[in-house]
């Protein structure tokens, strides 16, 4: 990434507050995403992730706060500028998501119902594309979304969430739930679509081993705000309790031994 793409902002998140009836979630909670690249966003259970999420895709209205999404105030979007925004990312959420009554390609062809003047076969076509773009075999699409393995599911939400080719995709906790070997295919599919898409991802996760095979940077929830922002080595410096234990703890060694194979010999 040169230097100007990295200083490329799509999204801007300036003092954000959320709450939920007297319970605040975030109290001046700033951010930043950067085009083309993977940020992992950790933190505790209930430091809002997800909502943090929900807010930035305009789906749950914050209590206040500016969210800038490529150059468009979302909170105070038109119903014309919303839709064009909702052309230019995809969600992917935790099950996945889909309609349970609808086969996978059913699924992934509802996004493609809102380009207008596109045939029935060529909506088929493309959402067939998808779903092979995920690594899905191609009979997938035929399937119901309860004949599928969880991680079956969830790659069929992600060729849900790029239907529009979108430039960035929302992914809440991508890896929840699979084995090890489909959480670490899982990974590799994300990094093949940031790669070769040129894909920015937002990554909600709690797995280690995810934020140490795909991130570029990674932000953390703590305090009801983004308390630091940074590469996974840069998280190792800074002196707060949760922080420290999150990537310092025996998980994170073992995160980070399995990304950088020699990295502990080196250290000796
Ligand atoms: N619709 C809602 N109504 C009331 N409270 C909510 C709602 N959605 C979320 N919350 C509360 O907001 C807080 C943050 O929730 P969120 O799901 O964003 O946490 P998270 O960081 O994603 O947690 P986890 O890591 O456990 O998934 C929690 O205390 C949750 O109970």
């Amino acid at each position: 990434m040169t230097t100007a793409e990295a200083n490329d902002t799509i999204i801007r998140v300036r003092g954000l507050r959320t709450q939920f009836g007297s319970h605040v979630v975030h109290d001046g909670l700033d951010l930043d995403v950067r085009r083309g690249e993977i940020l992992g966003v950790v933190g505790g259970s209930g430091t809002g992730k997800s909502v943090l999420l929900r807010a930035i895709t305009g789906l749950d209205r914050p209590a206040a706060g500016r969210i800038e999404a490529f150059g468009t105030e979302v909170l105070d979007a038109s119903a014309e500028e919303r839709a064009r925004l909702d052309d230019r990312w995809g969600v992917m959420f935790q099950d996945g998501a889909l309609f349970s009554s609808l086969t996978v390609r059913e699924n992934v062809e509802v996004p493609l119902r809102r380009i207008p003047d596109l045939s029935p076969e060529l909506r088929r076509a493309l959402a067939e594309l998808k779903i092979s773009l995920v690594g899905l075999p191609y009979r997938a699409g035929d399937a119901y979304p309860s004949e599928l393995s969880g991680g079956m599911r969830k790659r069929a939400g992600l060729a849900r969430a790029l239907a529009l080719d979108p430039e960035i995709v929302f992914l809440d906790e991508p890896t929840a739930g699979l084995d090890p070997i489909g959480a670490s295919a899982f990974d590799a599919l994300i990094n093949t679509l940031s790669e070769s898409l040129g894909l920015t991802v937002f990554l909600v996760t709690h797995d280690l081993d995810t934020l140490y095979a795909t991130c570029d940077r990674v932000a953390v929830l703590a305090e009801k705000r983004v308390l630091v922002t940074g590469t996974l080595a840069d998280m190792l410096e800074v002196d707060h309790p949760w922080v420290q234990e999150y990537f310092t703890g025996p998980r994170a060694r073992l995160a980070r031994a399995a990304d950088r194979p020699n990295a502990e010999t080196e250290a000796d």
